[in-house]
């Protein structure tokens, strides 16, 4: 059982009202209390019935940091598609500015964290699937739990008006105490079951592969990504913390994600990672090139050192290598990138991996580096700009977040955002699966559709449908 001492945010947020009064403008509250150690899940399901469609989930690969939210304190959206990244930056730097944070622990990713997204591309004309996420989705939670190397974390945001008086502190507390007495291990219900997939434009994702390859064997272009998705439908509505669940169990060496919004649920579990900023060390991924994995250990190897010596899967990654070098060379110091990919095994799929790490200068933040780096050539293609006009012209899907940045910056500018791919989107007792390829001019389109296949299973399996 947790109990925090409730007269200290009282008089906390009566300091913050004072400030927001003499500012003209509200005033951000943030708490940090340590706890004696939470199952994340646990605070995650005692959020469901508070703030269903207010909550985010994240965990990285090595579990070294969990971060689950619950509520909104305050939102950041923009449905403005120019200077989005910088729209966010700013707003972020504003509310800051003025905020009261009561904090007394180093570690990274406690006390005001910004959690959210991007789309992948704001110009594409929009469908009714991605309605409720508009192209910028941040929220600032007003309850969150921080698992960092496996000591944990309450912190609590308030936003104070000029207007407010004690009560709103009293209902946050007492609120709080509520949230923390309930932290329960949920009673498993009945799985929902899986009654139909629709596989949407199969024959034409196709034809548009054999067409773009075609096209790029002629240049300027040289690489396109083209996604397709899946439609399922369940006998019941979707329980997303469950999902979540299963995509941890299942998918431990990935990034785990979660991002509610006015009742639909956007998750996953990436292998890619964007960038991450700790202090002034960036960190980045190419991943591009892939093949299956084998059935006993000597076909699992063999197939590794087909995909290391695959010139059109070589060539994929090269070109993934090569922009996100340029990318941060202006804004890093120093960069190190081996010379040659080498192997990330994962449960469905192997994939050629460089690792690249970096070190900032001290202008760039985590946010211009995410849209320096936006969309890499491994889910956009290259030249940058032209692929992402043809998918916009050639791809059927509304990508949505599906292959865009998601992730979390905390007040002090570290942070980490990964590649939204392996995903889905949850709307009641309908997903939608997104998958797609990289597609070089001797692309082949009845591979590259199997490829799609591996990507869609972890998805698969995590919602009960493999
Ligand atoms: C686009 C996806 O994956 C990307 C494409 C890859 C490829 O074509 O080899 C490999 C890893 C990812 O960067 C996806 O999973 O949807
Ligand atoms: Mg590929």
């Amino acid at each position: 059982m947790y109990t925090i001492q409730e007269t200290e945010i009282i008089e906390r947020g009566l300091t913050a009202v004072d400030r927001a009064k003499e500012l003209g403008r509200p005033v951000l509250l943030s708490e940090v209390h340590k706890l004696d150690g939470l199952n994340p899940f646990t605070f995650l399901n005692s959020g469901e019935e508070l703030f269903l469609g207010e909550r985010f989930f994240w965990k990285d690969p090595k579990d070294e940091i969990f971060l689950i939210g619950l509520g909104i304190a305050k939102q950041i959206q923009s449905v403005q598609a120019t200077d989005r990244f910088f729209r966010v930056e700013k707003e972020w730097e504003q509310i800051l500015m003025d905020g009261l944070i009561f904090n007394s622990y180093s570690t990274i990713g406690i006390g005001p964290v910004l959690f959210g997204g991007f789309s992948f591309d704001p110009y594409k004309n929009k469908t009714e699937l991605w309605a409720k996420y508009p192209d910028s989705l941040f929220y600032l939670p007003k309850y969150m739990l921080t698992i960092m190397n496996n000591e944990a974390y309450l912190t609590t945001n308030v936003i104070c008006l000029e207007e407010d008086d004690p009560s709103l502190l009293e209902k946050i507390s007492v609120e709080r105490n509520q949230l923390m007495l309930s932290f329960y291990l949920k009673h498993e219900a009945e799985p929902a079951v899986l009654s139909e997939i629709k596989e949407i434009s199969k024959d034409k994702w196709k034809r548009s592969v054999d067409d773009v390859a075609k096209e790029l064997s002629g240049g300027p272009l040289k690489k396109v990504v083209l996604a397709r998705e899946l439609r399922l439908i369940f006998n019941k509505q979707l329980d997303t913390g469950k999902i979540i669940a299963n995509l941890y169990e299942q998918q431990h060496e990935s990034f785990i994600f979660a991002l509610e919004s006015n009742g639909d649920c956007f998750l996953g579990a990436t292998p890619e990672r964007l960038v991450k900023k700790h202090g002034t060390e960036i960190f980045s991924t190419c991943l591009a090139g892939s093949i299956s994995r084998g059935t006993t250990a000597e076909e699992d190897r063999r197939l590794g050192e087909e995909l290391l010596h695959d010139q059109k899967n070589l060539i994929e990654h090269h070109y993934v290598v090569e922009m996100i070098r340029e990318a941060l060379a202006e804004s890093c110091d120093k960069i190190i990138l081996p010379d040659r990919p080498q192997l990330m095994k994962i449960r469905d799929i192997q994939h050629l991996y460089t690792p690249v790490i970096g070190k900032a200068r001290k202008d760039s933040s985590l946010l211009r580096l995410v849209e320096k780096l936006h969309p890499t050539p491994a889910l956009g293609g290259l030249p940058q700009k032209q692929a992402v006009e043809k998918i916009r012209q050639v791809e059927e899907l509304d990508r949505g977040f599906y292959a865009a940045p998601i992730g979390w910056l905390d007040y002090q500018g570290n942070g980490e955002f990964a590649v939204a791919i392996r995903s889905g989107l949850i709307q009641g007792n309908e997903a939608s699966l997104f998958a797609g390829c990289g597609v070089v001019a001797d692309s082949d389109s009845e591979s590259e559709y199997l490829e799609t296949g591996l990507k869609f299973r972890p998805m698969l399996r995590a919602l009960g449908g493999e």
